[in-house]
């Protein structure tokens, strides 16, 4: 049997699946499942490594039994993932020591507090390009070495290993023989030197972090281990291409030129910019972030990044119970003509870019009595247009060039409700690939040019017609819209919880 498939893993922060492509690059077979999340603490979010992995493995087992479908055919494996969630296991008994810290979590801002009062945040803003929040990996190990008793002295021995979820998955799928991690996930640990591309010495020392913890960094498109055949393809299947899931969704839309930017809408949103060889710094609470290492060429993006986006309609669907599934939150959201004047800030975990405040809850702003369960659900979904055009506005001013069409992604960018209301308060035209599987795409795009599957990214053909939103509302409407949200954010900020 030919070996014509490239299997992409994409591990996202709700579910993880598995997608087949084939030369043409149209997928085959998606399988997916969705694993538990753990709320143990006000504004803290975690999950068990151990059901990721078990989830991993059982969306691979159910691709491996479609028809056509086996080892033999797939010519090898793209992984994309949620950055910054944080495992530490055992080398010895290969057991997480605690449960995964994911990058929305926010129990390691007390850490963050005391490194910024301790005059630190320059010094890691300029080395890792990031900010001291709780966001990214580094304080969250930190936390964990500080909290599970006896962690710190294992790790002083070299007993345990520091992985974000690449590392954890790629230890797994080769039986423990290979623990790394690629530039682009590298990027977002708050311990790597974006420039000189390495782990920092100084970094760790301030954190208190042996370097025996930290893996490999290797680039994002090259093989980097074998599948072991005994744990379920059969075969030793390369291991080909990794990214953190943004850079990988950027890849993946074919921004692969400086200034090419793409906004992707799931569990949060993040939008990213390609800036080539060019590392640019922000001044208006951007980050700086690699977006991939291919063939020792090294290429950066600018990233504006929202905590809470399809979470908050997860957070409709399974806390509050408004409806069974997220796209019924279309038919809602169209019943009404508008939110009413209600506005949600949905600040679960503290607010991202621009504002970077650990310590903003969400808030709703408007309520009158003549509120309804639509308005609700509408305000909920306008506000992940409003949180993007915040990080837009931002980009925008950065990077001194004005967007004219911003490309979409993402599980909730399959709203065309949302996409329609994005363009209408941006005023540009919003741009929906006809597969928004772009994610997983671009993990296996960075596979199949590691192993001459694809020549070059000139050679990847991209599916069916893309989707445009034209902006519908006036000016003044959308503007007016606007400073109500900005108002409501600002509220938002003035409420603390002791
Ligand atoms: N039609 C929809 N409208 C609004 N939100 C949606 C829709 N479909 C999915 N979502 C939201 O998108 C998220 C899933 O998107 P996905 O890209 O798979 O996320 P992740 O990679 O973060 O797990 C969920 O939070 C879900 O609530
Ligand atoms: O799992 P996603 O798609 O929401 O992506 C999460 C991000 O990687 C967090 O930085």
């Amino acid at each position: 049997m030919p070996a014509d498939h490239i299997l992409a893993i994409d591990q996202g922060t709700t579910s993880s699946r598995a997608l087949l492509f084939n030369r043409e690059n149209e997928i085959l077979h998606i399988t997916q499942k969705e694993f538990t999340q753990y709320f143990p603490e006000p504004g803290w979010v975690e999950q068990d490594a151990m059901e990721i992995w078990s989830s991993v493995q059982a969306v691979v087992a159910e691709m491996l039994g479609k028809p056509g479908v086996s080892g033999a055919s797939i010519a090898g494996i793209g992984i994309a993932n949620q950055r910054e969630t944080t495992v530490i296991w055992d080398r010895n008994t290969q057991r997480p020591i605690y449960n995964a810290i994911v990058w929305q979590s926010r129990q390691s801002a007390a850490i963050c507090e005391e490194l910024k009062a301790r005059g630190h945040e320059s010094l890691f803003r300029e080395r890792t390009g990031l900010l001291l929040d709780p966001y990214f990996s580094g304080t969250k190990v930190k936390w964990i070495l500080d909290h599970v008793p006896g962690a710190r002295e294992k790790a002083r021995r070299g007993d345990l290993l520091f992985g974000t979820i690449d590392t954890w998955l790629i230890w797994k799928l080769t039986g423990g023989k290979v623990h790394v991690t690629d530039l682009s996930n590298a990027s977002r640990t708050l311990l790597c030197n974006i420039r000189e591309k390495k782990w920092d010495r100084d970094l760790l020392d301030i954190l208190d972090i042996p370097s025996s913890m930290l893996p490999k960094i290797v680039p994002s498109s090259g093989v980097c281990g074998h599948t072991l055949p005994e744990t379920f393809f059969g075969h030793m299947l390369p291991i080909a291409g990794m990214a953190g899931d943004q850079q990988a969704a950027l890849f993946g839309q074919g921004c692969h030129a400086p200034g090419m930017a793409k906004n992707t809408y799931g569990t949060g949103c993040f939008m990213l910019m390609n800036t080539g060889e060019k590392a640019v710094e922000s001044t208006s609470g951007l980050l700086t972030t690699i977006a991939w290492e291919i063939s020792g060429r090294v290429q950066y993006a600018l990233e504006g990044s929202v905590f809470v986006a399809g979470s908050a309609i997860q957070w409709l669907r399974d806390g509050l119970r408004m409806f069974r599934n997220a796209p019924d939150s279309e038919n809602y959201a169209r019943k009404v003509k508008d939110t009413a004047g209600v506005y949600v800030v949905p600040a679960f975990v503290g607010l991202g870019t621009p504002h970077w405040d650990a310590k903003a809850r969400g808030a709703v702003f408007g309520l009158t009595r003549g509120c309804s369960k639509e308005h609700f659900i509408r305000a909920t979904l306008e506000s992940l247009a409003y949180q993007s055009r915040d990080v837009l506005l931002a980009m925008e001013k950065d990077a001194g060039i004005s967007i004219p069409v911003l490309k979409v992604d993402g599980g909730a960018a399959e709203n065309s409700f949302l996409m329609q209301f994005q363009s209408d308060i941006l005023g540009i035209c919003v741009e929906r690939p006809a597969c928004i599987e772009t994610t997983a795409m671009g993990a296996a795009h960075l596979a199949g040019l590691a192993l001459g599957f694809w020549k070059n990214p000139e050679d990847i053909h991209e599916q069916g017609k893309r989707q445009t939103f034209l902006p519908q509302m006036t000016e003044e409407d959308a503007a007016r819209r606007c400073r109500e949200w900005e108002k409501a954010v600002q509220a938002a900020r003035i409420f603390r919880q002791d």
